[in-house]
């Protein structure tokens, strides 16, 4: 645990299992610092062991530089351990790879949703505090300033009964309409492929996906989503799939429970007249 760390903190890791807390707390780790941050955990570290951390973008930076600097192998992205090895994603999660590391030591980052966290019979931890040096050339590149953007809530999403899915099929960041208009009527949600987030035309917070949010509503009507890997990924939950796509050869259509093969934007402009002409 680096920085402050609070009771509840604590308790809350001991709920989780967590037996030993090494706590590192300096000034000059109040702000992250990719170097200094890993240094103070590899200051920590048994010579073996397993050294891990989750597959975020700082947990994968964290995690590179103690390899570096303890000489360990390390894999990414790891979904299983056994006796066998490590089990890891490879090409965004496109494929799997087995492997063993060799070394007293290992690091690892745990890939994203790969495990949940379960509370167990709580424990108190033993907490360590540290009397940490930080080097000056290790703080090179820290955080200056943070900035915080407008909430990128999912909540809506991951919550919804209904949700209305979105592909590159929409064809522009105007072509929402139709699909907006049955998030409406359906009093759903909407969630996008990562095109359409990359693309600017949608909010991050709407991906469904991988690298998205994981949902499990009733029903998910995907519209001109073709179906990849990484957003089926997303969708895994949902009980009843429905696909909209002029491709009938898609993922999409193949995986789903009910297919319209046909342009979305006059699919589910029909479909919202018939729910308007129905509710009267
Ligand atoms: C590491 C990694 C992580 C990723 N994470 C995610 C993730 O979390 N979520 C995600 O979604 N993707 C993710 N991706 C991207 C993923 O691989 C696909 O590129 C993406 O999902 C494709 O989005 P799409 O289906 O909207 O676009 P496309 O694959 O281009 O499909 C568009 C579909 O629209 C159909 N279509 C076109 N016009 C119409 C029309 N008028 N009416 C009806 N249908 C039409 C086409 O037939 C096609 O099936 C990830 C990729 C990588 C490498």
């Amino acid at each position: 645990m680096i920085g402050p760390l609070s009771d509840a903190a604590v308790e809350s890791l001991g709920r989780l299992g967590v037996g030993v807390i090494h706590h590192l707390d300096h000034p000059d780790l109040a702000e992250y610092s990719a170097a200094a941050w890993a240094q103070a955990i590899v200051d920590v570290a048994p010579e073996s062991g397993t050294l891990l951390a989750s597959g975020t973008p700082r947990g994968m930076e964290l995690m590179a530089h103690a390899a570096v600097r303890t000489g360990a192998r390390m894999a990414a992205n790891v979904i299983a351990a056994d006796a066998e090895g490590l089990l890891r994603q490879v090409h965004g999660g496109t494929a799997f790879e087995r492997l063993r590391l060799d070394g007293d030591l290992q690091v690892l980052t745990i890939a994203g949703h790969a495990c949940t966290p379960e509370e167990t019979t709580p424990i108190t931890p033993e907490v360590y505090a540290y009397d940490l040096t930080v080097a000056e050339a290790d703080l090179t590149t820290r955080v200056q300033r943070t900035e915080v953007e407008a909430a990128d809530d999912a909540s809506g999403l991951t919550s919804a009964r209904a949700v209305v899915g979105a592909g590159r099929g929409v064809g522009s960041e105007n072509g929402f309409a139709e699909v907006l208009e049955l998030v409406d009527h359906l009093g759903g949600a909407l969630g996008v492929s990562r095109v359409v987030t990359g693309l600017g035309w949608r909010p991050h917070a709407e991906q469904v996906g991988q690298t998205g949010s994981r949902i499990s509503p009733d029903v998910y009507i995907a519209c001109g989503i073709s179906g990849a890997i990484q957003h089926m990924a997303g969708i895994e939950g949902a009980k009843t799939l429905v696909a909209i796509n002029t491709d009938e050869e898609s993922t999409m259509v193949q995986r789903a429970d009910y297919a319209i093969i046909g342009d979305l934007h006059e699919v589910v402009g029909a479909v919202n007249e018939e729910i308007v002409r129905r509710r009267g």
